[in-house]
């Protein structure tokens, strides 16, 4: 049976929508008292696993499940083997550099050698720095990142930023965008290729589901 790996949080409401959209109901996840992880569609066709954000690529690229949903963010961070198919649209948001806005750094080459900078998001931080060729220390956190500045504990973070309104409230300010992010349409690799309990079908779907909304 086809299955779906959907991330729990921000991205699960608008995952069930676009899954409701081609006649998939998973819903029963949307229930703040709902317990089970794994759940088959009323048709009996699909199958559905709440996973983690961060665990999402894990199921797809070792074949539990066929199809996931995540952010491009995630992709970046973590570059599993599996194919991505569908810019599904939402969760927008961007992966940016930030500092206390009372800082004097207002672009990340502003930012001392060996320095730090806390983040999510460790190797696409690395990458940013290593591009600009200036040795600064990662410090890994796993949410609340903001806190890092606030508290003295790193000069800049690498984290993402929708209305910015995180950013505002704690006194920081956006310096330089790394790249923009939305939710994507990921697939086991081997089993796209192979068409396995008709993936394509879905995937043609779901891709027309999206440009109609599009146009609208
Ligand atoms: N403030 C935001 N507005 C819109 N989209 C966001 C926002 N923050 C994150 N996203 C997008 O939604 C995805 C899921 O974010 P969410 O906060 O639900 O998971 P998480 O807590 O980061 O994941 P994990 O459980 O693995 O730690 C992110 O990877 C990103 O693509
Ligand atoms: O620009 P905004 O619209 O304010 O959104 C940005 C916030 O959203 C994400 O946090 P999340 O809610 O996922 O919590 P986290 O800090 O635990 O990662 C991100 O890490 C920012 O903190």
């Amino acid at each position: 049976m086809l299955t779906f790996a959907l991330a729990k949080g921000g991205l699960l409401k608008d995952s069930i929508k676009l899954l409701q959209s081609i006649g998939l109901d998973f819903s029963a996840f949307l229930d703040p008292g709902f317990r089970q992880l794994q759940i088959t569609d009323p048709t009996g066709t699909a199958k559905a696993l709440l996973v983690r954000n961060g665990d999402v690529s894990v199921y797809v690229q070792y074949g539990q499940a066929h199809l996931g949903i995540v952010g491009y963010d995630v992709l970046r961070e973590q570059r599993p083997n599996v194919a991505q198919l569908v810019d599904l649209k939402y969760g927008g948001c961007r992966l940016s550099v930030a500092v206390k806005e009372s800082s004097p750094y207002r672009s990340s080459l502003d930012l001392p050698m060996h320095g730090r900078v806390a983040s999510k998001f460790v190797n696409c931080a690395r990458d940013h720095f290593d591009s600009l060729d200036l040795p600064v220390d990662i410090v890994p956190l796993y949410g609340s990142v903001e806190l890092g500045p606030i508290t003295g504990m790193s000069e800049a973070i690498v984290d993402l930023v929708a209305t910015g309104n995180t950013l505002r409230e704690n006194g920081l300010i956006e310096i330089e965008t790394l790249f923009y992010s939305t939710s994507r349409l990921i697939a086991n690799p081997l089993s796209y290729r192979l068409n396995t309990d008709q993936i394509a079908d879905y995937v043609a779907k779901i891709r027309d589901q999206v440009n109609a909304t599009a146009l609208v």
